[in-house]
């Protein structure tokens, strides 16, 4: 079942008081503009399977906290990652870090959760899985967006939520005029015009699909936040494209 919103109707963040049988897997599809789009599924894996699957990656994934360079400076990456990938596939890079690629046959559970991704997005293809650990509020991702190369144009990007509710929040990148008027004003600060910017509190065992042009359009941010205390574990299923695809 889905269910189209336009922003300002944000994804609920309190459970229905009377959950139908029809609630239970609830797509909520929003129309960011110029071909982007999300689409939020809050109860996509039930609470209780969801708290198994958390507690097995929270002991059982490698997690490393490695050096990252970000804006010719290095800092050690407030969160833990790890990273599963096909065999073959190009190497993926960010912020100057290539993370080893581990297999998936070491992580079974992530195949059922991808084997569950595709039966909710029909016609999805994945290849790949970035896994984050929150282990704090003070643990976060700065904006950035998930644009390049190895993923093509307008890839799908599907990211599963366990443990610690956290805001995360995706905001329109400045037009080439924005961004000129922004670098040109005289105290070299950013200009603060008001971007457009929603937000959605990703719940335990929730999913969140990025869709078509919204890694090219809008950046994308799990901001510190201090009251939150728990670890939150976050999956991101992506598609790097092989030979067959750029066709
Ligand atoms: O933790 C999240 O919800 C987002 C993680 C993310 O944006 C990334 O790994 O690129
Ligand atoms: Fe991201």
């Amino acid at each position: 079942m889905s269910k189209r919103l336009r922003f300002g109707e944000l994804a609920d963040p309190t459970p229905n008081p009377n959950p139908g049988p029809s609630n239970g897997r609830e797509k909520q599809v929003f129309d960011l503009g110029n071909g982007s789009e999300v689409i939020y599924v809050p109860r996509f894996i039930s609470r209780d399977q969801a708290w198994e699957w958390f507690e097995y990656l929270d002991r059982q994934i490698p997690w490393t906290r490695p050096l990252i360079h970000v804006f010719g400076k290095s800092c050690v990456q407030p969160r833990e990652t790890c990273y599963i990938a096909d065999e073959g596939l190009a190497s993926m890079k960010y912020s100057g870090y290539q993370p080893h690629a581990y297999s998936w046959d070491d992580y079974p559970i992530l195949k059922d959760i991808l084997n569950m991704v595709y039966e909710a997005l029909p016609g999805s293809k994945f290849n790949t899985v970035l896994l984050n650990r929150y282990k704090s509020g003070s643990d976060y991702v700065a904006w950035h967006s998930d644009e390049d190369k190895l993923y093509g144009s307008t890839p799908d990007i599907a990211s599963v939520s366990f443990g610690c509710e956290r805001e995360f929040l995706l905001r329109k990148k400045p037009t080439k005029k924005q961004a000129a008027r922004g670098a040109h004003q005289s105290n070299g600060k950013q200009l603060k015009h008001n971007p457009q910017q929603h937000s959605f509190v990703l719940r335990h065992g929730s999913l969140l699909l990025m869709k078509g042009y919204a890694q090219r359009d809008w950046v994308h941010s799990v901001p510190k936040r201090m009251k939150a205390d728990s670890v939150r574990i976050n999956l991101t299923f992506r598609n790097i494209l092989v030979e067959g695809d750029k066709c």
